[in-house]
């Protein structure tokens, strides 16, 4: 007898590494245990495979959601039309060449949508939004990187306050407006794509978190890292609590269920 699935399929999205001998499909584990709990799914690594290895159409049909990662790479510019980086820029091209029209397939089939540092800038690039490349050359910003001179969960700590957008999606979910939250990136969000809206702002303006409220399911970004430290509470617990919950909802109404939500 075939037995109904009762978790949601969530995939995770992975990044490309050209080794000396052969190439490496690499995801740090916290993307991946941050699916059984606290989102309630079970992860499926996405790997950045070549242009036509994927079929992102079969792919998007078996999932109930997309966690888009974080990584030290960069989208490449010429996909928001953006000036040439700076020479020794970290890219990942099978990366950019699986996320982005993988993010418009998902959001356009209702897959609920999380992306988190990188994962939001793809977001925001694969809806026409375009990317500052280096945040740190701005005068009136401070510096949001990650700091290199601290162990591993300090760079995790909270680094700055943000002020989410009143009544929207962030907001409702964390149940108040401000947070603190921790920071480890270089680039950040300058025009926000078509129909997407800013949820929430660094104290010297730089986007923190966007969604999509026109989209038919759960889409959310927030560039910041929800999944680290663990246990995983407050605000960044909300988060994956809501984005499972939507996932649920996809899978009940991928299977044809009675209580399907909306
Ligand atoms: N490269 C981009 C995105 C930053 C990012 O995703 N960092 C991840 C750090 C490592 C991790 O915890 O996965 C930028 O610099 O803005």
């Amino acid at each position: 007898m075939l037995s109904v699935p009762s978790l949601p399929l969530i995939g995770v999205t992975a990044c490309h590494q050209e080794g000396e001998d052969h190439s490496t499909q690499r995801v740090s584990e916290k993307y991946v245990t941050c699916v059984p709990e606290p989102t309630g799914g079970l992860p499926l690594i996405i790997p950045a495979l070549e242009e036509g290895q994927l079929d992102l159409d079969s792919l998007v049909a078996h999932l109930d959601g997309l966690l888009l990662t974080g990584s030290p790479s960069n989208v490449e510019p010429h996909h928001f039309n953006g000036p040439e980086s700076v020479e020794g820029t970290q890219h990942d091209p099978r990366r950019d060449g699986v996320t982005l029209p993988l993010i418009r397939k998902a959001i356009e089939a209702g897959v609920p949508v999380l992306g988190i540092c990188r994962g939001i800038q793809e977001m925001n690039v694969a809806l026409g939004g375009t990317l500052h490349q280096r945040i740190f050359d701005f005068d009136d910003t401070f510096d949001h990187r990650m700091r290199r001179d601290v162990e591993f969960d300090r760079k995790y700590r909270p680094a700055h306050e943000i002020r989410m957008t009143s009544g929207g999606l962030l907001a409702r979910i964390a149940g108040s407006e401000t947070a603190l939250v921790n920071s480890l990136h270089a680039q950040g969000i300058d025009k926000p794509g078509e129909n997407v809206v800013v949820e929430a702002v660094a104290p010297d303006g730089i986007v923190e978190a966007i969604s999509m409220p026109s989209a038919k399911a759960f889409v959310l970004g927030v560039q910041w890292h929800p999944e680290w430290p663990r246990p995983i509470e407050g605000i960044n617990r909300k988060i994956f609590e809501a984005f499972g919950e939507a996932c649920r909802a996809h899978l009940r109404a991928r299977l044809g269920l009675a209580d399907a939500a909306e």
